[in-house]
């Protein structure tokens, strides 16, 4: 791909994508956040006659409050984490795309909340963009969070007249970029603390175990992303795994879960555990407060007397230089001015 003249408005585009957050740590923004998120059909398959009461009746009456608590305890001076992090790995990655030799505009949006994912691609369209490149920053493929994204995608495509070019990143859970970013931040942990502890737990976030069943191919996707990490590393079976986290309603869910295994883990003799998080690509709620606050705690009182948090990749150099790879490799090929 040859490089865009300096000095001209750039005509490709990257959109750098997640899942998106509260605009605030309160009640109402929460029922705002939550409203959107689990209205989404790809994320509740549940008929709209029976959730929808069930939705409105019940848990955006419960669920906010206790919700903007947990965001209280990890909402920084400039924000909720995940938006903090969206928007500096996507500043870095302009940076490194242009270092590259590719100038292209990268903005960032967000599945649900703010910015979002219509309002951005208008703004690009506004501003003379005629190919964006759409990345997720979900490394493992999942209906429930990939397809949504492309869902909300297509949905502003249906309400325009003019669209741009459109390319879309399904997920690369087994990038070498991103297996070598992740074995880097480990090692660096292992520098910091002295060596691994008994045991590294892989948590990722769990899905319906039904989404599975009829095909979802993320249950695997996660398991391969773990293997080739502890390859990386050198680890015997018996000094990983892999747990699945952040179950939501009755359903049966991925297992092992992350928190009874950590219990079971202590209650078992295992004192120091390292924990991370590979599917999640910027530290949130999920990682901040329910890994490294409530799993921590639950394997503490139950026995364990260390335990290890390994922040994610977040704005780390060799993420960025990931991340720069994947949309360079999707770029190739892509007609510029
Ligand atoms: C990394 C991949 C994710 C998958 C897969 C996923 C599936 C999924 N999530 C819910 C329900 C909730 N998730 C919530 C927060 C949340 N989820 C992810 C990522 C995935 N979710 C992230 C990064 C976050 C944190 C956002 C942040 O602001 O920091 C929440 C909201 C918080 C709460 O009230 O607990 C819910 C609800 C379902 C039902 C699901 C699959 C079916
Ligand atoms: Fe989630
Ligand atoms: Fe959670």
């Amino acid at each position: 791909m040859s490089a865009i003249p300096r000095g001209q408005s750039p005509t490709t585009a990257v959109l750098l994508c997640n899942l998106g957050t509260p605009d605030a740590p309160t009640a109402p923004a929460l029922r705002r956040y939550l409203a959107q998120f689990l209205g989404d059909p790809r994320v509740v398959e549940i008929p709209r006659l029976v959730w929808w009461p069930i939705l409105h009746g019940i848990i955006l009456r419960t669920r906010p409050a206790k919700s903007a608590a947990k965001y209280a305890t990890i909402w920084t001076p400039e924000g909720s984490p995940l938006a903090v992090w969206t928007a500096k790995q996507a500043l870095m990655l302009r940076g490194w795309l242009g270092e590259a030799g590719l100038p292209v505009r990268v903005q960032h949006a967000m599945r649900y909340g703010q910015p979002a994912i219509g309002a951005q691609l208008k703004v690009l369209q506004e501003a003379g963009v005629q190919r964006v490149l759409v990345l997720p920053l979900y490394p493992q493929y999942s209906s429930t969070t990939t397809a949504s994204l492309f869902d909300d995608v297509a949905a502003w495509v249906r309400r325009s007249r003019t669209y741009p070019e459109l390319r879309f990143v399904n997920g690369y859970h087994a990038h070498p970029g991103y297996i070598a970013a992740l074995e880097k931040s480990v090692r660096a942990h292992w520098q910091r603390e002295g060596g691994p502890a008994e045991r590294l737990v892989m948590s990722f976030h769990g899905i319906p175990e039904r989404n599975v069943r009829l095909g979802d191919p993320y249950a695997d996707q996660c398991r391969a992303t773990a293997r080739l990490l502890a390859q990386a590393l050198g680890l015997s079976e018996q000094q990983w795994q892999i747990t699945f986290q952040s179950r939501f309603g009755k359903a049966r869910w991925l297992e092992p879960y992350t928190e009874p295994t950590l219990v079971a883990l202590a209650q078992a003799g295992t004192r120091r555990v390292d924990v991370m998080c590979p599917g999640f690509t910027g530290d949130c709620l999920e990682t901040l407060e329910e890994i490294n606050q409530e799993a921590r705690h639950a394997f503490m009182e139950a026995g364990g007397k260390e335990f290890r948090y390994i922040p994610c990749l977040n704005d780390d150099a060799a993420w960025i230089t990931a991340l720069s790879q994947i949309a360079q490799q999707q770029l190739e090929g892509w007609p510029v001015d």
